[in-house]
């Protein structure tokens, strides 16, 4: 784990890398752009192609799509309990849902027209879940569950498979348990690719939600035209921001919970106490002993991690909103005062009791969440992200004769007299 002061030299060129911007690297974008170029072109065989390619498992065109068997087979395998925490925390979604979904309204505007907002499901969806590291069954959920408490007729879902052609059975669990309605067991840009265009056997979709590696991300940003997408959730990260009464034992949990996701992902601690830093870091050293993920998690420490000795919490606060953190910890004195400064996380966490794993598995609002920087212009996945808006005129004998004159004055002055003459026409 990098560890740099603001007494260290470097500390300034250090900070300035943490202005970040959601932006691909070009070998990512080429890669994407072959792989969204191939499925268009050649469908289904192109995924075909590329699960034998990334995912090393045979899938004939007609195995695409995960059976009711399978599903069966799946709902048979899973134990009692892991229905249970399926159930509680699809409970917390639904509530938390209901709560952020946009209701209809109208007013009469000054001409005395009535106007409105009309909000009603997408027709079809899709959500990717990831599958590479780990079978996020907590994804499927913070996804699919806002797509059924948004009542989305047609959700069609996509994970890869392994080796052996078979989802993992507790995430097909959770993804029926979320009313998905199909399953393709594709992975990576493909599956991205073959949600937003289709393909012979897969039927296209209106908007893609959900989060991935790199590739799924960069697809998503390449389809827009062809879909609209959520927000572009990449690798996870975390970053603390603690004064000295933060809890070293639980901020070393924290930063290694999350780098326990693997790979690109992004930890960093921020902090106004030096010997707050040398306590999280030997925290860290003895708790990552007892972890089985610890190879995951040292490739991580080793790469994406940081830890920053800061002046005070304001140069704080204002690194953290340029980083734009996916989660954010703050665990200070005082709470409120510094909560309200903070804008560009996609999630906070506030206090030292608030541990981002709650929030990740069973809290209520999405676990989906802008990364890389992309929190200054994306929020969180939310269930209104589910509801096409639709907007809604009404004219009546009196607010088209009140709305004539500045629709006359507008006509004159756009030269477009026709649009003039389509409302003076009513009003004779
Ligand atoms: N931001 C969020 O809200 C959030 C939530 C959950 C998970 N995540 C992140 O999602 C990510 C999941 O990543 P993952 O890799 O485990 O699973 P994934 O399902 O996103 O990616 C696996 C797929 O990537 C493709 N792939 C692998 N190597 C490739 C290559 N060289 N070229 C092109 N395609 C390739 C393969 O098709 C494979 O099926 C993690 O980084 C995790 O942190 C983010
Ligand atoms: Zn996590």
């Amino acid at each position: 784990m990098r560890t740099i002061s603001h007494k260290d030299e470097g500390y300034g060129e250090f900070v300035a890398t943490l202005d970040r911007r959601a932006i691909p690297g070009d070998d990512v974008r080429e890669a994407v752009a072959e792989i969204v170029r191939e499925v268009g072109a050649r469908g289904d065989r192109a995924l075909a192609d590329y699960a034998a390619r990334f995912d090393k498992v045979a899938l004939a065109p007609a195995a695409l799509f995960v059976t009711k068997e399978e599903i069966a087979e799946a709902r048979k395998a899973v134990a009692p309990s892991t229905k249970k925490a399926v159930a509680a925390s699809l409970r917390n979604i639904t509530e938390f849902a209901k709560r952020s979904m946009r209701k209809d309204w109208s007013y009469r505007n000054a001409e005395g027209a009535k106007v409105g907002e009309r909000f009603t499901p997408f027709d079809r969806v899709g959500v990717y879940v990831p599958g590479g590291k780990a079978p996020l069954v907590s994804t499927a959920l913070m996804t699919a569950g806002f797509a059924k408490a948004a009542k989305v007729p047609e959700v069609l879902g996509a994970t890869p498979c392994g080796p052996d052609g078979k989802v993992n059975p507790e995430l097909l669990y959770a993804l029926h348990a979320a009313g998905v309605s199909e399953v393709i067991k594709v992975g990576g840009a493909q599956a991205i690719a073959a949600m937003a265009l289709g393909t012979e056997s897969v039927r296209p979709v209106d908007r893609i939600f959900g989060p991935g590696n790199k590739f799924v991300v960069e697809a998503k940003r390449q389809l827009v035209g062809a879909v609209s997408i959520d927000l572009l959730p990449g690798p996870s990260e975390v970053l603390v921001l603690a004064d000295k009464t933060g809890n070293p034992d639980f901020i070393a949990a924290d930063l290694l919970a999350q780098a326990e996701h693997g790979g690109d992902s992004v930890i960093g601690f921020i902090s106004d106490s030096k010997a707050l830093i040398v306590k999280v870091l030997k925290a860290i050293e003895r708790q990552l002993e007892t972890l089985s993920r610890a190879d995951y998690i040292r490739e991580v420490l080793d790469q994406g991690a940081f830890a920053l000795h800061v002046k005070n919490l304001s140069k704080g606060v204002e690194i953290a909103n340029a980083f734009a953190p996916e989660h954010l910890s703050l665990m200070v004195e005082k709470e409120s005062k510094w909560l309200k400064q903070i804008r560009t996380a996609g999630a906070i966490y506030v206090g030292n009791l608030s541990a981002v794993a709650v929030g990740d598995f069973l809290a209520g609002p999405s676990h989906t969440l802008p990364t890389g920087g992309a929190g200054r212009s994306f929020s969180g996945l939310r269930a209104d992200q589910f509801q096409r808006r639709t907007s809604i005129v009404k004219l009546d004998r009196k607010s088209v004769a009140k709305s004539l004159p500045v629709v006359e004055e507008f006509a004159r002055i756009e030269g477009l007299d026709a649009h003039g003459r389509s409302v003076s026409i009513r009003c004779e």
